[in-house]
């Protein structure tokens, strides 16, 4: 049977996680771990929903365990449930300040401890779905310009500190405007909706990571590589979306819609930040339309 939901629990009492595992393993996958070092490692392992961790363990271990776990960015979205001997107000009210969602006392009720983890799968599976609900182009479905903002940030900081280099692909679909005024508006939508996803799976084949930017144009990032594969992406793009011939009636310079891209490649100067290289990659855009030039490459 497909279990619902991955849920972690950490307690030194064996007999705790037996009673936890016989509770919920009909309908979930429970891992039960004895010491944080294995509840750890079973975290890199496993994309977990719920975690519930007993925090009176010795030497405070549970306690250190939750601490860690929030100040983590990849785990600190995870609910976590304190399940604890104590039923002292201060040690629930210093769960729950530590970013626990729920504080249950032992001895418990399995059918309790079943409807409360049942009601924070639930806000979590709609917390999740509001979260890639904000970071998702409501036309293309492509990642919006709200994730491209984080994500370029995220790694423009992690190539500037692990010194690797981090490539900017500026596309824009061209005479776009010419395109609606003579196919209208709604084909324009649906061609949009085609480029989006050829620039997606292709960059998707080189790891890197497309976003509408704004109007008809989309911002490509892919690091770790040199400037010669930032314009095999480039080429790679204008083929697919060659290969799609979606006809242009109006366009100057191609019986079909075609793309310019801009690419900045920041192999060194990471100064300033991250918008001052976008504004860049705007530039060289600029300057592949006023060349027509598919693609033009500038090096930092
Ligand atoms: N159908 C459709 N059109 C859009 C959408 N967003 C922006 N546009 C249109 O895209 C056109 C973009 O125009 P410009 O930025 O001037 O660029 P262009 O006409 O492609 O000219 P060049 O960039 O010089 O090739 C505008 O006419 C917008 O109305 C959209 O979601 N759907």
């Amino acid at each position: 049977m497909q279990k619902s939901a991955n849920i972690l629990v950490l307690d030194g009492d064996p007999l705790n996680r037996v009673v936890l595992e016989n509770t919920l393993s009909d309908e979930h996958l429970v891992i039960g771990c004895s010491n944080s070092g294995q509840a750890f490692e079973r975290l890199l392992q496993t994309r977990f929903d719920l975690i519930i961790v007993d925090i009176l363990m010795p030497d405070d271990e549970g306690l250190d365990f939750l601490l860690q776990l929030k100040a983590d960015p990849s785990s600190y979205q995870i609910p976590v449930i304190v399940i604890s001997a104590s039923n002292s107000y201060q040690d629930e009210a210093r769960g729950l300040m530590l970013g626990a969602v729920d504080y249950i006392v032992k001895p418990f009720s399995p059918n309790i401890v079943k409807a409360r983890i049942k009601i924070h799968l639930a806000i979590k599976q709609k917390n999740d779905l509001l979260e890639r609900l904000a970071n998702i182009d409501g036309l293309t479905e492509i990642p919006n310009r709200r994730a491209l903002d984080e994500t370029l940030a995220q790694l423009w900081y992690q190539s500037r500190d692990q010194h690797v280099p981090l490539s900017m692909l500026l596309v824009d679909i061209d005479y776009y405007k010419e395109y609606n005024d003579s196919c209208g508006f709604s084909a324009g939508d649906e061609c949009l909706v085609k480029v989006a996803k050829v620039l997606e799976s292709i960059t998707q084949k080189v790891e890197g990571f497309v976003a509408r930017y704004d109007g008809v144009r989309f911002v490509a990032l892919m690091n770790k590589r040199n400037a010669d594969q930032a314009l095999s992406l480039a080429a790679a793009m204008h083929q697919a979306v060659d290969a799609l011939s979606i006809p242009h009636p109006s366009s100057p310079i191609c019986a079909h819609v075609t793309i310019s891209i801009g690419v900045v490649h920041v192999k060194e100067d990471f100064s300033g930040d991250h918008q001052d290289s976008l504004k860049l990659a705007d530039e060289a855009l600029l300057q592949a339309h006023h060349l027509q030039e598919r693609v033009v490459l500038v090096n930092r």
